[in-house]
């Protein structure tokens, strides 16, 4: 399936949010989308989905116009944090309910992901109101990803839940993506969007204002290194025509993947011991300040 933006403006009253000139996502692919606390991303999310009407310009499906076919979003899975549950039913009565709604529920197969997400059939069992924020959240997650939708939109979805089953979350997000699912999701965590994204769109001042292609082994990358002979790393660094910056024993510099790699292999080679190795991607910065 394919996303199509196309002149998407939207207001709160008068506060103007979102005005999106044009822009694409497409299926087989995790989109990261980042940008600054209060800039529009879950408004952005919300557009998407039917939840804000009041917009104008355009959003298709496969060139169909979702306001104007709202049932193109049975193939959609969404989880937001403001998400209103059943809350004085059980999480089971949520989830057949929920599933319902959208039509080709598979209760056992609702289970499975539940207990990945170490969510018993207890906890299920149970009522909402009694769920910590963590098992409150889960029940969002599974919701969004139980129905086998072709688009799946997430916000913040590792926010608030346990190391475990972000671990699991990641690795179930690939999965999806190799199945061919067109997947959004909007974090903080520069960790959370570097561990899944394929490509991440910056959103700023209401337009996407840069994209970083994630998986382009050709993009530079921050490296962050410890060892043993500092000085013997910057010369190979400089011999390759990089500008390392020692300080201690930490070799800081700019580098593709791949030169790093024989550079590592060259220093390595010649008695150089690699105590630890961090890489950041250039996008990184802008994640921390929401400016390109
Ligand atoms: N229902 C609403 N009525 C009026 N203004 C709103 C409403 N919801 C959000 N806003 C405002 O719209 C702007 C965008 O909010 P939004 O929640 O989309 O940002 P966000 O990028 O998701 O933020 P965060 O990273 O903090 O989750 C903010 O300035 C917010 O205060």
């Amino acid at each position: 399936m394919q996303i199509k933006i196309e002149n998407l403006t939207f207001s709160y009253k008068s506060k103007a949010v979102l005005s999106i000139h044009e822009s694409e996502f497409d299926s087989g692919k995790i989109y990261g989308i980042v940008g600054k606390n209060g800039v529009g991303k879950t408004t952005f999310f919300k557009t998407l989905t039917n939840i804000i009407t009041n917009y104008s310009g355009r959003i298709s499906f496969d060139e169909q116009e979702v306001k104007k076919n709202p049932n193109l979003l049975t193939k959609v899975g969404i989880m937001l944090d403001d998400m209103e549950l059943y809350k004085s039913y059980t999480g089971l009565f949520n989830l057949r309910y929920f599933g319902g709604l959208r039509g080709g529920f598979d209760e056992a197969r609702a289970l499975e992901i539940a207990a990945k997400l170490d969510l018993t059939t207890e906890q299920l069992m149970g009522k909402v109101s009694r769920y910590s924020l963590g098992m409150k959240k889960k029940l969002i997650l599974l919701i969004s990803i139980m129905n086998d939708a072709e688009i799946l939109i997430f916000d913040e979805p590792f926010r608030g839940i346990d190391a475990k089953s972000v671990e699991w979350m990641r690795s179930y997000l690939l999965d999806l993506k190799q199945k061919g699912k067109l997947i959004l999701i909007s974090s903080h965590v520069q960790e959370d969007i570097e561990s899944v994204c394929d490509q991440v769109y910056l959103l700023a001042g209401g337009d996407f204002k840069a994209s970083f292609d994630l998986r382009d082994t050709k993009q530079l990358l921050t490296y962050t290194v410890v060892v043993n002979e500092p000085e013997k790393l910057k010369t190979y660094l400089t011999d390759a025509g990089l500008e390392p910056v020692v300080t201690g024993n930490n070799v800081k510099f700019d580098s593709t993947i791949e030169d790093f790699q024989k550079t590592f292999r060259h220093a390595v080679e010649h008695g150089v011991d690699f105590d630890s190795i961090k890489k950041e991607s250039k996008f990184a910065d802008i994640i921390k300040n929401g400016e390109a």
